[in-house]
């Protein structure tokens, strides 16, 4: 079967490399479509037999199933480009997350579905956040759910919490990498630490945190507990961090709230203005 992804930018190339690392999808099953020509081709060219469409258009029409792998702003200009072409039969995913299913499903007559990654897809890990359409199909759904099985956990969540979920399982990544940076910073500034080995120790670190908490069998709890031994260094530092950290990621979840409130508002003006199918 072939797979459209129209937008081969961060997202869309990652989840690309990634069904072609699993050995999900060979390069051959796999049509492409950029704004910007030269990326898809560089795709191309890196994973031979991967083809360019010449326009979103002809991707729509020979792609049983369509990625749809672009930001919240660049949705109108896709839809009004590929409607016409689109079948019921067809399946039509969206990466977006402040895009409503209901919006997607009065544009185009497919089967919808938005399925939300994370980059760390790009290690063949980490969620993908499934929130089926109403038009889907058990069968429909076995082929995504198999799909992205091979490159992720799949989960599926109700609509109303796409943006909660997205905060933990594809911007944490860049959250957690922050507070990291952040922490080898403060050890360079205060200790004179070479930054090089500031930053080696805590990303050697974050490698052997995730393994500890996805095989290793321990709980963010129990991890916490057996490292801070009574009486030691530890507890005062996890004291600190319960006082001082825990509200710094209530605002942070209420920011991240309130931008996609306003992303979806603006995603909702720019496709209920003006012809739809
Ligand atoms: N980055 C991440 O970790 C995650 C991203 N997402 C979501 O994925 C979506 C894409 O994000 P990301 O990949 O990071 O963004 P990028 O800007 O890197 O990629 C978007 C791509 O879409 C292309 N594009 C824009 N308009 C069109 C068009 N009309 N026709 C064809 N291609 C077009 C752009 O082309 P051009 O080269 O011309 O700019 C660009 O390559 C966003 O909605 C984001 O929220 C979801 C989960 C995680
Ligand atoms: O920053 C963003 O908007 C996207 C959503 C999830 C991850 N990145």
């Amino acid at each position: 079967m072939t797979v459209g992804f129209i937008g081969t930018g961060s997202m869309g190339r990652t989840l690309i490399e990634a069904f072609i690392q699993a050995g999900k999808l060979k390069p051959a099953d796999i049509l492409a479509a950029n704004r910007t020509k030269a990326k898809a081709a560089l795709l191309a060219k890196n994973h031979p037999g991967l083809r360019v469409a010449h326009s979103n258009r002809q991707l729509a029409e020979e792609s049983p199933c369509i990625f749809l792998c672009i930001k919240p702003k660049e949705y109108r200009a896709v839809l009004e480009e590929i409607k016409d072409v689109v079948r019921p039969n067809q399946i039509v995913v969206s990466i977006t997350s402040p895009v409503m299913i209901r919006d997607l499903e009065e544009w185009v007559p497919a089967k919808v579905a938005k399925i939300i990654p994370s980059i760390t897809q790009a290690v063949l890990s980490g969620n993908s956040l499934f929130v089926p359409g109403s038009r889907l199909t058990e069968e429909d759904q076995e082929m995504l759910w198999d799909l992205f099985s091979t490159v992720s956990r799949p989960l599926v969540i109700e609509e109303r919490h796409t943006r909660i979920a997205s905060d933990l399982a594809s911007c944490s990544p860049a959250f957690l990498a922050n507070l990291l940076e952040k922490l080898a910073d403060a050890a360079v500034e205060e200790t004179k630490i070479p930054p090089e080995a500031a930053r080696s120790l805590v990303t050697q670190m974050a490698h052997g945190l995730g393994r500890l908490l996805t095989e290793g069998g321990f709980t963010l709890e129990s991890l916490q507990d057996r490292v801070a031994v009574p009486g030691g260094i530890t507890r005062e530092g996890l004291n600190l961090l319960d006082q001082d950290v825990g509200p710094v990621f209530n605002r942070l979840i209420r920011l991240t709230h309130a931008k996609y409130d306003e992303d979806v508002q603006q995603v909702q003006h720019s496709l209920c203005t003006g012809k739809k199918v």
